[in-house]
């Protein structure tokens, strides 16, 4: 299976695999990896790899007729060259176009991009779609990044107030109490309307995490018992990473014909 490095002059180092044009691996110019990967992660065709940053698209998990989360993570993108930008900033952008494979399942036309940008403490996700088609279509979509953390002294910071569906307790409505999100057992929330830039501590340390374009964010750790039960990740898998998602659940994109949509995920060291 294809893997492509981008590397900063700095240092820093991005790894994504052409299949579902999905960040692996991120190292900043200090060298720590800010990604988990799953040591029992499937590196095959069509299956999802468990980690890094999975791009969800065109459906958000189970919330329609398609495969869960879409069929962009199995499918082979197009790679194209890397770009040097101004400010020591690289660029890796991957292509995936509608095809017969895709079609099958949802019949319509679009081009998704996939913008990976690094620079030596920040990298921004990006994924562009254009409808290429006569007709509109909607979709949902999430840059679903699994972040390194000690589970047990993770946090996350910027959600203090805010109403969440909580999707471990069959989608009830819940109000956010305290400061920060701590983790433990099973959790799996949809926070709709966040443009605050949210802040995930772990191990002494700090990644801000900002979007633009995606309306809602999602946190998501399996717990226990979905861990062991999930062959790619394995049991007391979930206490090392913290899934902290900028994506597009609640209210799905409509593009009309010819129209253009983009939603990123940044990230700062
Ligand atoms: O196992 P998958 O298909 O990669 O999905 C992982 C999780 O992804 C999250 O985004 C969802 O909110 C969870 O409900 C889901 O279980």
């Amino acid at each position: 299976m294809r893997h492509l490095r981008l590397e900063s002059p700095e240092g820093a180092c991005v790894d994504v695999s052409a299949q579902g044009a999905q960040v692996l691996s991120w190292r900043d110019a200090s060298g720590r990896e800010r990604f988990f990967l799953s040591p029992n992660a499937v590196f095959a065709p069509g299956q999802a790899i468990r980690g890094g940053a999975p791009v969800v698209f065109p459906q958000f998990s189970g919330r329609g007729a398609l495969p869960k989360h879409g069929f962009a993570r199995g499918l082979p993108w197009t790679a194209g060259p890397v770009e040097a930008l101004p400010d020591g900033l690289s660029r890796l952008s991957l292509s995936l176009n509608a095809s017969a494979e895709t079609r099958v399942l949802w019949a319509h036309e679009f081009e998704a991009v996939m913008e990976i940008t690094l620079g030596a403490r920040e990298l921004e996700m990006r994924l562009r779609v254009r409808n290429t088609g006569p007709a509109p279509f909607a979709f949902t979509a999430a840059l679903h990044s699994y972040f390194a953390a000690d589970l047990s002294d993770a946090r996350l910071r910027g959600l203090a107030g805010r109403p969440y569906e909580d999707a471990a307790d069959g989608g009830r409505w819940r109000l956010q109490e305290g400061d920060e999100v701590a983790f433990g057992a099973e959790l799996d929330r949809v926070y709709p309307e966040v443009a605050d830039e949210l802040t995930l501590v772990a191990g002494g340390q700090g990644l801000r995490i900002a979007a633009d374009g995606f309306r809602d964010v999602v946190v998501w750790n399996p717990g226990p018992v979905l861990a062991a039960a999930l062959p790619d990740l394995g049991a007391g898998q979930h206490l090392h990473f913290v899934c902290v998602e900028a994506a597009n659940v609640l209210h799905p994109v409509v593009l009309a014909p010819g129209q253009a949509w983009s939603g990123a995920q940044r990230l700062f060291a």
